[in-house]
């Protein structure tokens, strides 16, 4: 569906694009992980052929973006990071609004947004003003919005950013039905467990690069230990601590607020911190996941 080699995008010496290759398979949902700054929204709006790309090469259902932007749109849904709704229309309208630039016949689109309202679950907003609705619901009208064209690619970028832990659920949902209709799904995200959960197969990017490529199971064996045993002893003290540490895990990384110990056993890490004679104010045991992943190859958290 979608292949990219050397992929570059470059702002006066700003690298934001730093020559990536990367390829997305019909049906899956692949992620572009990263923290802020990193270049997911550059990608994807090269992609979606509204900004044009430095240097590589780009295939998007082959056509090229660079030069065939118009077609590439016609066939691609966008929900870009800022919901751009028209807060001045009601919520119906700005579907069929949206589907009218297609230039996709009015009796096309009475049908449509039906469908695509209650996919959305706000068939009873229909009528409602946009300014009115939850940011959750601005989000769903927008992926809805997105549909209009019936796109064989759908792009999502940082979907849940700002939405409370019940509006990400729902929308998980929503994107869960959608990649199950078959629709292929491309998701830029900063939190590793929206990565986990919504994608099938990412690549990690810092600073323009890719860093790593695989499924999140993957990428945990590869790059972390099943375990993971988080120490909180205050910070003043974690540097003499982690020395007293040494062995204990694998390896251990220290942050600002806490020890991470990688090991396979995280019961039994913590029987060892204790007979060291080491008491924590907390400790927790918990599963590898992708911000473990993030930390081991750039040493640095995703979330700053
Ligand atoms: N129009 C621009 N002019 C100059 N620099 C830019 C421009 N747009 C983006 N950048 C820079 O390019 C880099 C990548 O930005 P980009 O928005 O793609 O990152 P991101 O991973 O999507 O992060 P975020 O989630 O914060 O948008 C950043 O260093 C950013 O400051």
């Amino acid at each position: 569906m979608i292949t990219a080699r050397g992929l570059r995008k470059t702002y006066g010496e700003v690298h934001a694009v730093d020559g990536i290759d990367f390829e997305v398979e019909a049906g899956e949902s692949f992620g572009l992980l990263g923290p802020n700054g990193a270049g997911k929204s550059t990608t994807m709006r090269m992609i979606g052929g509204t900004l044009d790309r430095t240097g590589g090469t780009l295939d998007v259902l082959g056509l090229d973006p660079g030069t065939q932007g118009p077609a590439v749109r016609a066939n691609l849904g966008v929900v870009p990071q800022q919901d751009n709704l028209d807060e001045e229309l009601r919520v119906r309208e700005n579907i069929v609004m949206y589907g009218r630039y297609f230039g996709l016949s009015r009796s096309y689109l009475a049908a449509k947004a039906d469908e695509l309202l209650a996919f959305a679950q706000l068939e009873a907003k229909a009528r409602d003003k946009v300014v009115n609705l939850s940011g959750g619901m601005k989000r769903r009208l927008t992926i809805a919005r997105g549909l209009v064209n019936e796109p064989r690619i759908l792009l999502l970028d940082e979907p849940t950013t700002g939405l409370d832990p019940q509006a990400r659920h729902v929308l998980w949902d929503r994107l869960f039905r959608l990649k199950e209709s078959g629709t292929t799904l491309v998701v830029t995200t900063h939190f590793m467990d929206e990565a986990e959960q919504l994608c099938d197969r990412l690549v990690v990017v810092d600073q323009g690069r890719i860093v790593a490529e695989g499924s999140p199971a993957q990428l945990i064996r590869q790059h972390s230990t099943r375990e993971v045993l988080e120490l909180r002893f205050g910070s003043a003290r974690n540097a003499t601590v982690v020395q007293q540490l040494e062995g204990v895990g694998e390896r251990n990384e220290v942050l600002p607020d806490r020890i991470l110990v990688y090991t396979p056993d995280g019961e039994a890490a913590l029987e060892e911190v204790a007979a060291r004679g080491l008491h924590p104010v907390t400790s927790l045991v918990r599963r590898s996941s992708l911000e473990d992943v993030f930390l081991r190859l750039t040493g640095r958290s995703l979330v700053e």
